[in-house]
């Protein structure tokens, strides 16, 4: 029997669709394998009536098929379905990582990616890496068909979690098939202003590469209440405010000593819209952990 904990992931950070994640400090899904003859698959916690316990409707199913590592898996979700917090993928993350080690199949951490983005394709007909691979290499990373660079960064987050449901699925189809060059051209700066506060860990150049005026406007559209949070995050000292993966999460980036007030504040703005909310306050931590 062996224990993986795997984080709750941020995807997207606004500039970076379908490239950028960050493994959050917490929530966490906490995966127990056990070798078997054939997959069975037990789920408790945060929504777990609502996920299918099949293994070929389970994004752990398919990481267990893609390794060809049997197991009895029980999931305890620390992460909601359908949260934008890579709920699906931290699941696969854990699976991808334990299987690994538990049928001593030898792959490193960056290899272990693709495979459990299998499990992302069960759920969303799409294999994106950008939430397992954060979840397992930890920090922030950058998934390209290239594979993947990771940066250990510290930056401190709000994620706000309505209590609205947002299907990957759902979100995907509202994304635009095209951009403009200016919008081109802003995203690229905005990207790269990111990418580079990551380095240096300062959150206001992250806030500030956090703005997108190509996906997430399409998608704030399904977040009941989104920008009235979004300008009270900004109004208590966010640097940058967007939606998480494919939403509902609104996720700020802050100083430290913002991070409380800022919380706050989001719960109340969703509050005033009459949509209830819970909030984390978080950062950015470290990947998949064995015990
Ligand atoms: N182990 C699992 N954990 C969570 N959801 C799962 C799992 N296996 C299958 N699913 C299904 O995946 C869907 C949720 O995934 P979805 O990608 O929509 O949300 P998410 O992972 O929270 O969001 P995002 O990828 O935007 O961060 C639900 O329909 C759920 O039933
Ligand atoms: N990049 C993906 C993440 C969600 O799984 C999206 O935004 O659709």
């Amino acid at each position: 029997m062996l224990t993986v904990r795997a984080p709750a992931t941020s995807a997207n950070l606004g500039s970076g669709f379908d490239v950028f994640g960050v493994a959050l400090e917490r929530p966490a899904d906490v995966v127990r394998l056990e070798k078997a003859d054939r997959v069975t698959i037990e789920m408790t916690g945060a929504g777990s009536q609502y996920i299918p316990e099949d293994p070929d409707k389970n994004t752990v199913g398919a990481v267990a098929e893609a390794l060809d590592a049997p197991a009895h898996i029980q999931i305890d979700k620390g992460v909601r379905p359908a949260s934008g917090l890579g709920s699906s993928a931290a699941s696969a993350a854990a699976a991808a990582v334990g299987l690994n080690e538990l049928y001593d199949r030898g792959y490193s951490r960056e290899e272990l990616v693709p495979i459990a983005a299998k499990g992302e394709a069960v759920v969303s007909g799409d294999a994106h890496d950008d939430n397992v691979a954060p979840s397992i290499m930890g920090g922030f990373t950058i998934a390209t068909d290239k594979g993947v660079t990771q940066v250990d960064a510290d930056i401190p987050l709000v994620a706000c979690l309505p209590d609205i449901v947002v299907s990957t699925r759902d979100a995907r189809n509202v994304v635009p098939e095209t951009a403009r060059v200016d919008q081109m051209v802003e995203t690229v700066g905005n990207a790269a202003s990111l990418t580079t506060g990551m380095h240096r860990d300062d959150p206001e150049l992250v806030g500030q590469g956090m703005h997108d005026t190509v996906v997430t406007p399409a998608r704030a559209q399904l977040i009941d209440g989104y920008e009235q949070v979004r300008e009270a995050a900004l109004a208590a000292g966010a640097t940058g405010v967007t939606i998480s993966g494919a939403g509902p999460t609104v996720i700020a980036a802050c100083a430290e000593e913002d991070r409380r007030k800022i919380a706050s504040t989001m719960l109340d703005a969703f509050g005033e819209r009459g949509v209830d909310a819970r909030v984390y306050q978080t950062r950015i931590g470290g990947g998949a952990e064995v015990f």
